[in-house]
């Protein structure tokens, strides 16, 4: 497929939503929609059709929906003109995904087969098999179907290609969209943007001229009501598996021959491949992972997690921290710290491109020090780009080295909000571009350098370190960097 020119315009769609009346489709994924149409980018036909087993009908459900969406947008989107719009959209049906009866009610539901039909699977990764074979039984499957899966695919290699397979039974890959909400956020697509439309960061970008990369996502937040989940997953499989891993891709990646829909997937996967494997004794020199324990957020008292997921002897991390290497010749010898937990001290999610120092001191009467160059992405809380370097203080006296950054602030710089990651998602699952999607053989990668930690921590004597909410997470993790003569980026 040769390089397009702008994006293509977004066609009249029907957009099944499996788990429309869940947590994700009320409160990220209608949302997402209903701002999109906002924006005059859903065609009048396009229509959405939530199913779940709860007996709703289209009245109950546009109801429900016209009385939770607005607490999921902000005030200044709201419109009432086109909330009615919106509205007038939806449709529910009542479908237990395991009753073969409950099947043909959706069906009568799709009776335009040329229409582009969405099939987004808001519901638990055990269903996604059975809701493809139904699918198929009950003949919704045109050619001009996209089958989306949320994350997480699975909870190990087996199950992931399990799923893959079961999916791949009835769909094309190129027909599966699989979601990591993270790479449809603004800063990411900046990254590619930022590395691959200016010259002069590619020359810099390698062991040369790097020294290491940190990338952390921290969330000041606990599990919430998502113990049930979360205790079987942990940080390790619900944000170093998908997230993590694909920001790593993102920076670590060759330049593609253009920016399109194999071109950035293929050259993820080679990152995928080259991930030196962490196994045996070597996770417990590599990787930390941590626990929270009750503690001050924000100044108020906390509960721990063991707590907040209701599991007394849990030994799921909340944390995780690992000191993770690129083998090949870009990134040889280059280590890429990879941190996230819950309850940390805030939340702030950047990816730290940590230059070398400067190979000589240039000033040896100056008063103050040349910092190592760094460039800071930030994804979260603010979207933004930090250059640091360093600058002589205005004065008539003496040399003085003083630490600088560039700033780009986005929202002050093109005043205007990011969309969601989800308006950006669905919007390129409609459209057919698979772009921002991982492709089956990435998920598989990431699953196979996971699972040997996974395996490490299943010894009896594995147990999290504990570290108390609000801070920067257990203390062995910050002895993972600084033993190699770094700190984290704080
Ligand atoms: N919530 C979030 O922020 C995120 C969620 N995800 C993933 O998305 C998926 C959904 O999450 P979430 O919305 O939080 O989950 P919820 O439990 O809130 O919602 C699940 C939805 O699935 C429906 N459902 C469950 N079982 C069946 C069934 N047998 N037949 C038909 N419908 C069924 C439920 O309706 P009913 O019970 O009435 O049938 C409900 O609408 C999960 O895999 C989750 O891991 C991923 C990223 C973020
Ligand atoms: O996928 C997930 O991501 C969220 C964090 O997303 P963010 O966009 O707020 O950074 C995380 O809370 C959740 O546990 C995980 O499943």
């Amino acid at each position: 497929m040769s390089p397009s020119h702008g994006p293509s315009p977004v066609p009249a769609a029907d957009i099944v939503v499996f788990g429309g009346t869940g947590d994700l489709a009320v409160r990220k994924l209608l949302p997402a929609l209903y701002l999109r149409d906002r924006d005059g980018q859903l065609p009048p036909t396009t229509r959405i059709v939530a199913t779940s087993r709860a007996g709703l009908d289209e009245d109950g459900y546009r109801d429900k929906i016209r009385g939770d969406l607005p607490a999921f947008v902000r005030p200044e989107e709201l419109d009432d003109a086109v909330l009615t719009r919106f509205i007038a959209r939806l449709t529910h049906v009542s479908l237990d995904i395991a009753d073969d009866d409950s099947w043909p009610a959706l069906a009568r539901e799709l009776p335009d087969a040329e229409k582009v039909r969405v099939f987004y699977l808001a519901i638990a990764p055990s269903l996604f098999g059975t809701v493809s074979e139904q699918l198929d039984r009950h003949g919704m499957v045109t050619p001009q179907s996209r089958l989306v899966l949320e994350k997480p695919l699975g909870h190990d290699l087996a199950s992931a290609l399990a799923i893959n397979d079961a999916v791949g039974a009835v769909f094309e890959e190129q027909q599966i969209f699989r979601i990591d909400h993270y790479l449809g956020k603004e800063s990411v697509q900046n990254l590619l943007v930022t590395r691959f439309a200016n010259t002069f960061l590619e020359p810099l970008w390698n062991a040369t001229s790097v020294d290491h990369v940190q990338i952390t996502a921290a969330e000041s937040l606990g599990v919430g009501s998502r113990g049930g989940y979360y205790d079987g997953s942990g940080a390790l499989r619900d944000m170093v598996q998908n997230h993590l891993l694909q920001l790593l891709c993102l920076v670590a990646m060759e330049p593609p021959t253009y920016v399109g829909r194999e071109t950035v997937r293929d050259e993820k996967l080679k990152v995928l491949q080259a991930l030196k494997p962490i196994t045996g004794t070597d996770v417990d020199d590599h990787v930390v992972a941590g626990q929270y324990q009750a503690g001050l957020a924000q100044g108020a008292a906390v509960a721990s997690y063991r707590e907040d997921a209701e599991r007394p002897g849990s030994v799921t991390e909340t944390f995780v921290a690992i000191k993770a290497e690129v083998q090949n010749w870009r990134w040889a010898g280059v280590p890429f710290y990879l941190r996230t937990g819950k309850r940390m001290e805030e939340r702030c999610s950047e990816i730290v491109i940590q230059f070398r120092s400067v190979p000589h001191p240039m000033f040896p009467d100056a008063e103050g020090t040349s910092e190592p160059n760094r460039l800071v992405i930030q994804l979260q809380p603010e979207e933004g780009m930090k250059l640091h370097l360093t600058a002589k203080e205005p004065g008539p006296g003496g040399i003085r080295l003083r630490p600088v950054s560039l700033d780009l602030n986005y929202a002050q710089t093109f005043q205007k909000h990011s969309p969601e990651a989800y308006e950006r998602l669905l919007m390129d699952v409609v459209r057919g571009n698979p772009t921002l999607f991982m492709r089956r053989d990435e998920v598989e990668a990431a699953w196979r350098w996971i699972e040997p930690i996974h395996e490490r921590w299943a010894r009896p004597e594995h147990a999290p370190r504990r570290y108390p909410a609000g801070t920067s997470g257990p203390f062995a993790a910050t002895t993972l960097i600084e033993r190699d003569g770094r700190s984290w980026h704080e």
